[in-house]
């Protein structure tokens, strides 16, 4: 397809000139743009799809980057990364040194605040407004939200400081009726409300016009003032927000440019915060992500033309015997419960929620809330698995110690997407759970080596009398063969796999496989290692540890995770606390940075950790030659 406009297209002032008509061909240009580009490189087509208009939109009425445009997660972001002069660079989407998947201020100053988890942006564009006003400028701050990021309590905290303030700012309320898949909840049903009754539609309108007709001073008036408040309540569309502080405008259809140009110019003038809600369709104008808007919320490489998703014969993910096993578990322990954060699919958590649907609570994106209801679950006699993502889990630190360990409560934290996730990048590693949970008492912290261990890990957290993190890799597992059914584990053992007087591999979670086919490699060279699959961070093996770090005298702790606070850190204290001062430590892990995207394969060997550099580095330290390594290493004790 000819992209005739969008050719045009090399900075948002080049749609300002251009006629409704020109910008609905242009929305036509985006969208083959973005499905040829996502069909080849995976990514949020879905949302971005249905975003197209409402970004075209506010493209022509704000001046990015003097106006601040703020988005919520970001996912669905990518029509503005295309009209923001990097329509160029589109093919290299979510690829290593290509542009991220999600807004990144580093990337483009079109981008005014980085994201990609939920329901940070109205917190964020109040930010921005009080700066601008401290700084006496004047310009407007948008923020773009969906109404499954409105479910995160963040964004209330945010409105309801943003109504006190009366700050200029703009809320966009994507409204697509959908968060991943179903949306959760009260405000889901209020927004629903208000897209299909018509006496909400009308009732706004309606109730002003009947204002104006009352004669002035007139008695009717009077009466009809005192009960506007009351009635507003009945009629009134938006009175949540109203009352929140936040005039609301709407709600409008989200693909009628005419109709988005003209509330957001409306909404521009106005003082104060303003709620302007949109509704759309996730996957607009694109008949298989239309049909299945969640499997296309976040896609892999997939046939533009019939829209059939590429697949790829691996062995079954981590997230699907997570699945299978919680419902063996389920099935033998009626105590048994699961939660998610809005990611039922994700945690693989879908088949467990249509066997046990009274034992299954999708919160909504409110991982804070997950824990501290899990924690009073748990209080109450039950047993919850909360199934989050690592990089998400990030934001219930506090409810994890406070609410869960203080108070010693069985909980298990089913810790998926842990490591190097890929192509999400930066802000979707999961690459600080050990260190987070460890700082924590009474937390059990185990990774598995491989599917199979997973099952037994899950079993031994829930015979576990407190907290208890399993955290185990996004994709596929290793091809292990599963045992019929699961076993409790002996906590705080670890696994001997090998034995070697040369040099001692103690791997956790995903790199213990490396450490054995490092070990099979070393032996080619004559160094012979022993490798231990560590399985607990937290209580580690210390007798084990110590055992073999004394025989060898060489020890490489290997993790899929920072290195600060992480588990070579937790091996260095431990050394430490016992006065070991003979064993020449090495920790391989990822240094003090945060890791950008791409595929986990590349980024692991960029960060040391592939089987060939794990020998590399043994082979140095043999030779007394690895001062000079810098990835890899922060600790070298020797
Ligand atoms: C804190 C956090 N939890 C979970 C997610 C995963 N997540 C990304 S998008 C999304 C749904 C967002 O729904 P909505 O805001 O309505 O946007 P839509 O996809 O419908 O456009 C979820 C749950 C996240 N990014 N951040
Ligand atoms: C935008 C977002 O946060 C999610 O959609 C995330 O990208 C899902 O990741 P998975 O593909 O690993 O489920
Ligand atoms: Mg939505």
């Amino acid at each position: 397809m000819m992209s005739r406009l969008l050719k045009q297209v090399n900075s948002p002032r080049d749609i300002r000139p251009m006629t409704y008509q020109q910008l609905q061909e242009l929305a036509k240009e985006i969208r083959h743009l973005l499905i040829e580009t996502v069909a080849k490189t995976g990514g949020h087509l879905a949302p971005s799809l249905g975003m197209v208009e409402l970004t075209l939109g506010l493209h022509k009425v704000f001046d990015s980057p003097v106006d601040k445009i703020v988005w919520d997660v970001g996912h669905q972001s990518y029509s503005h990364k295309i009209i923001t002069g990097r329509r160029d660079e589109f093919d290299t989407l979510r690829q290593f040194g290509g542009i991220s998947g999600f807004p990144r201020p580093a990337e483009s100053v079109h981008d005014a605040f980085g994201t990609g988890h939920s329901s940070t942006s109205i917190s964020a564009a109040l930010g921005l407004a009080i700066a601008r006003d401290l700084k006496g400028e004047d310009h407007s701050v948008v923020a773009v939200i969906g109404d499954g990021a409105m479910t995160g309590g963040m964004a209330f905290e945010a409105l309801n400081h943003a109504g006190h303030l009366k700050k200029d700012m703009i809320v966009i309320l994507n409204d697509n009726e959908m968060s991943i898949a179903q949306n959760v909840g009260a405000m889901s049903g209020y927004l629903t409300r208000m897209r299909t009754d018509p006496m909400y539609s009308k009732g706004k309108e309606e109730l002003e016009q009947l204002m104006r007709k009352v004669p002035i001073g007139s008695t009717l008036l009077r009466l009809v003032e005192r009960f506007k408040d009351s009635l507003k309540y009945l009629v009134v569309p938006g009175m949540l927000f109203e009352e929140m502080g936040f005039k609301y405008l709407g709600p409008i259809d989200g693909h009628d440019i005419k109709a988005v140009v003209n509330v957001l110019q409306r909404a521009k003038a106005t003082k104060g915060p303003v709620l302007v809600h949109a509704l759309t369709k996730k996957g607009k104008g694109y008949r298989p992500a239309e049909s299945n808007p969640d499997r296309f919320h976040g896609v892999g490489p997939f046939d533009p033309v019939s829209g059939e998703i590429i697949k790829n014969n691996k062995a079954p993910s981590y997230t699907d015997i997570f699945g299978r096993t919680m419902i063996k578990l389920a099935r033998d322990n009626d105590n048994i419960v699961a939660v998610t954060a809005a990611m039922t699919s994700g945690t693989g958590l879908t088949n467990f929620a249509r066997l046990y649907p009274k034992r299954f609570f999708d919160v909504g994106i409110a991982e804070q809330h997950a824990v501290t209801m899990s924690a009073a679950l748990a209080a109450g006699g039950y047993h919850p698995v909360v199934a989050i993502y690592s990089t998400f889990l990030q934001r219930a630190f506090d409810q994890i110690l406070h609410d869960v360990s203080l108070q010693n409560k069985p909980v298990t934290f089913a810790v998926d997407r842990s490591g190097v996730v890929g192509e999400d990048g930066a802000t979707h590693h999961g690459l600080f759970d050990f260190a987070y949970l460890r700082s924590i008492p009474n937390m059990v912290i185990m990774a598995p080596k491989d599917e199979n261990e997973l099952q037994h890990m899950l079993a031994t957290a829930v015979s576990h009398p407190g907290p208890a993190a399993v955290r185990y890799p996004r994709g596929a597992g290793c091809g292990a063969r599963l045992d019929d059914d699961y076993m409790v584990l002996p906590l705080g053992k670890s696994e001997v796999l090998r034995k070697g007087s040369d040099v001692t591999l103690l791997a956790i979670g995903s790199m213990v496989n490396l450490a054995v086919e490092a070990a099979a490699a070393l032996a080619g060279k004559g160094i012979e290692a022993t490798v231990i699959n560590a399985r607990f961070v937290k209580p580690l093996d210390e007798e084990c540890i110590i055992h073999y770090a004394g025989r060898t005298g060489n020890l490489f702790t290997i993790e899929e995770h920072v290195l600060s606070c992480g588990f070579g850190s937790a091996v260095l204290e431990l050394l430490s606390a016992r006065g070991i001062r003979d064993v020449r430590v090495q920790c391989i892990g990822i240094p003090d940075t945060f890791v950008e995207h791409g595929t986990p394969a590349l980024l692991k060997a960029r960060y040391g950790l592939s089987a060939e550099q794990v020998v590399r580095a043994v082979v140095e330290k043999k030779a007394g030659r690895n001062r000079t390594r810098r990835l890899a290493v922060v600790s070298d004790s020797n």
